[in-house]
């Protein structure tokens, strides 16, 4: 068993008549996190929406544990363990938490243990079981977001910005469910601005400009290195902490 779970080599992907993605190349090594940075518009989306089999790519390969994923559609790539936190949390407004719950849960009705685990990391999901998901707050939405991904077991996770637009103290929140899923061994491809979750939780980084992956290795060498900082994003991530 390869200690590379993910693999993309050389993969474009257009969206309409854009050419958006120009080759990327990257390596997501099991039961670790990969931080995905880059300037706005670099392509961070759009590569986790082509792993994911919304936008297939016209060159290129994936492999997922050494088999070719490249050609599946969605509902093919989720049957073979993987998840998407979208940025735009991807819940169902109409229907209630627990709904959006049973929902995500693909093998049967939800794992008691598992939804254990999720109330004792989010308990306002508890309180509002019953309430429509339309009806909770920003934060609340991005933490059900994250319980639908994780009340079955997958073998990766992707999650878009999960911070974006949320007050500090649900970060904290957010941040130390994170670090338990990471603690329980998953492995996660993540697309964070905030630099300082991006530095608690990641043990890698590919940083990503104009449609490709132009840097990759550890997070503490990024971190600690002001100037590769600016000149891989412009500016020093410290900026965003
Ligand atoms: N539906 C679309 N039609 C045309 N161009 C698009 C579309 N969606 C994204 N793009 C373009 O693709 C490029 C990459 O976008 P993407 O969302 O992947 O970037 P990103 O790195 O995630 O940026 P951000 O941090 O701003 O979300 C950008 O130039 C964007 O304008």
């Amino acid at each position: 068993m390869s200690d590379i779970l993910l693999s993309l080599r050389d993969i474009h992907t257009d969206i309409g008549q854009y050419h958006i993605l120009h080759g990327v190349d990257l390596e997501v090594p099991r039961g670790q996190v990969t931080m995905l940075l880059g300037r706005n518009g670099a392509g961070k989306t759009t590569t986790l929406r082509t792993i994911m089999g919304i936008l297939p790519p016209h060159r290129g390969e994936i492999t997922l544990d050494g088999a070719p994923v490249t050609a599946l559609n969605s509902a093919l790539i989720a049957r073979q363990g993987v998840a998407l936190v979208p940025e735009d949390m991807g819940i169902f407004a109409n229907l209630t938490v627990e709904e959006n719950i049973i929902l995500a849960s693909l093998n049967g009705p939800p794992d008691r243990d598992r939804l254990e685990r999720i109330f004792t990391a989010f308990p306002a999901l508890r309180t509002f079981w019953k309430g429509r998901a339309g009806t909770l707050s920003g934060g609340q939405k991005q933490m059900l977001s994250v319980a639908r991904a994780m009340i079955t077991e997958r073998r990766l996770y992707l999650i878009d910005e999960p911070s974006k637009g949320l007050a500090p103290a649900i970060v904290s929140t957010l941040a130390k469910a994170l670090r338990e899923l990471k603690a329980a061994g998953a492995t996660i491809l993540m697309v964070e601005q905030n630099f300082r979750l991006a530095k608690a939780l990641g043990d890698h980084a590919a940083v990503m400009d104009n449609g490709r992956v132009i840097w990759a290795g550890p997070m503490a060498t990024l971190a600690a290195d002001p100037e590769l900082q600016s000149r891989l994003m412009g500016l020093s991530l410290e900026d965003h902490a």
